[in-house]
């Protein structure tokens, strides 16, 4: 297998490459253009074992056909992405150029070069207020009804997806509907390296630490029972695990969308207790106004990624997802 990774120097796009690199025997090839991704974070994964590294941005289409012209890849994995939610509602052309255009001419790159398995990061917020009762998960059939230009340049991808699988025999896509990611490398190998971070386990571990002097919570009149949010928090390991997973079944079925998540919620209370648990750091939080467009509640109900793929997460515990998060912000500067 020849796999190319687009993002593989970010968050998540790097997880999964340390567990191809580290137990698989695929030929891998990353390109990422460093606008949020680390450098260093590829020359660490050059430590696992070799593989190419390509400073390529995706809007240079001409670059990016003469990659495919270069390279007979079997699958691509596609993580690189604009991913700020407010940023998305002030530059929706940033997001539709990014997510959607440059996605879309990375798709047709698969079709031009028979490159057969897509598998695509895409994201819970497609769902947008999901119509739930207190106790309900969100089913991969749910509607979808994204609430901010982030989700929608995402789901048109996945629309995107559906309409060139059916229109091109052989071409196949998963398409990974993640909850909350968070956690780092059990190893403290890499880790969430983003600047100016606003994912609330990264930014409770930084506050831990003293790298912020206290944190906020956005709204506590939410309908659930402690009135913060509550979110699904997946370990950033096990959903590389899920891509693996993706890549071994691909190529014998269906194309399809799996929810990502552990179908538990924690509301933000409960993970800011846990992270002062956890690091022994009672820090200060200060309860403000809710931030615009946080849904109450998202669970994922992950049925079926559980039983068609096989997915058996392995770091469901919300414990050591905070306590990787802090001892990965501990390591970096
Ligand atoms: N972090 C989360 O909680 C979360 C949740 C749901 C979905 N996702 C999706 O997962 C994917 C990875 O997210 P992440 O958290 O690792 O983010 P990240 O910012 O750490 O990684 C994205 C990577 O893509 C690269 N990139 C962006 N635009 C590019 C371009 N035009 N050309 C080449 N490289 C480019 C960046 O430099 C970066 O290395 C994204 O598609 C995101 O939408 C993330
Ligand atoms: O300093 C903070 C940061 C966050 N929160 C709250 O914590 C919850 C989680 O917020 P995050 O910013 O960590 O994550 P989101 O749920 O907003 O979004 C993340 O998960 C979504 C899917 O569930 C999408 O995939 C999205 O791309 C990804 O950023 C929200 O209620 C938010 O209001 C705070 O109270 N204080």
């Amino acid at each position: 297998m020849k796999i190319l990774i687009t993002g593989g120097a970010g968050y998540i796009g790097s997880h999964v490459a340390k567990h191809i690199l580290k137990e698989t025997d695929f030929n891998l090839t990353i390109i990422d253009n460093l606008s949020t991704g680390f450098i260093e974070t590829i020359e660490t994964l050059k430590t696992i074992r070799a593989f190419e590294f390509v400073n390529l941005d995706l809007s240079d289409w001409n670059d990016l056909k003469k990659l495919f012209e270069t390279h007979e890849f079997n699958a691509v994995i596609h993580f690189a992405a604009s991913l700020i939610v407010p940023e998305s509602v002030e530059n929706p052309l940033k997001y539709y150029l990014n997510n959607t255009s440059n996605g879309t001419y990375l798709i047709k790159c698969c079709i031009d070069h028979n490159v057969n398995y897509f598998i695509f990061s895409s994201t819970a917020a497609v769902y947008g207020e999901p119509k739930l009762t207190t106790n309900d998960k969100i089913k991969e059939t749910h509607p979808t009804n994204p609430i901010n230009p982030y989700g929608q340049s995402k789901l048109f991808i996945e629309k995107i997806l559906k309409d060139t699988a059916k229109a091109h025999n052989g071409f196949k896509y998963v398409a990974l509907r993640y909850f909350n990611v968070a956690g780092a490398d059990k190893g403290g190998l890499i880790g969430q390296s983003t600047k100016n971070a606003t994912h609330l386990i990264k930014v409770a571990a930084q506050t831990a630490l003293g790298k912020r002097d206290k944190m906020y919570i956005f709204g506590d009149d939410y309908p659930t029972p402690d009135g913060t949010c509550i979110r699904d928090y997946i370990d950033v390991d096990d959903l590389a695990l899920a891509h693996i997973k993706a890549l071994k079944y691909i190529p014998k079925n269906e194309s399809g969308v799996f929810n990502c998540g552990y179908g538990k919620g924690f509301s933000v209370k409960e993970v800011i207790q846990t992270m002062k648990e956890v690091s022994g750091n009672d820090f200060e939080v200060e309860i403000t106004d809710r931030r615009k467009g946080d849904p109450a509640i998202l669970v994922a109900d992950n049925t079926k990624i559980v039983n068609s793929m096989g997915w058996s997460p392995k770091y469901n515990n919300l414990k050591l997802i905070c306590k990787t998060a802090l001892e990965w912000e501990r390591k970096i500067k």
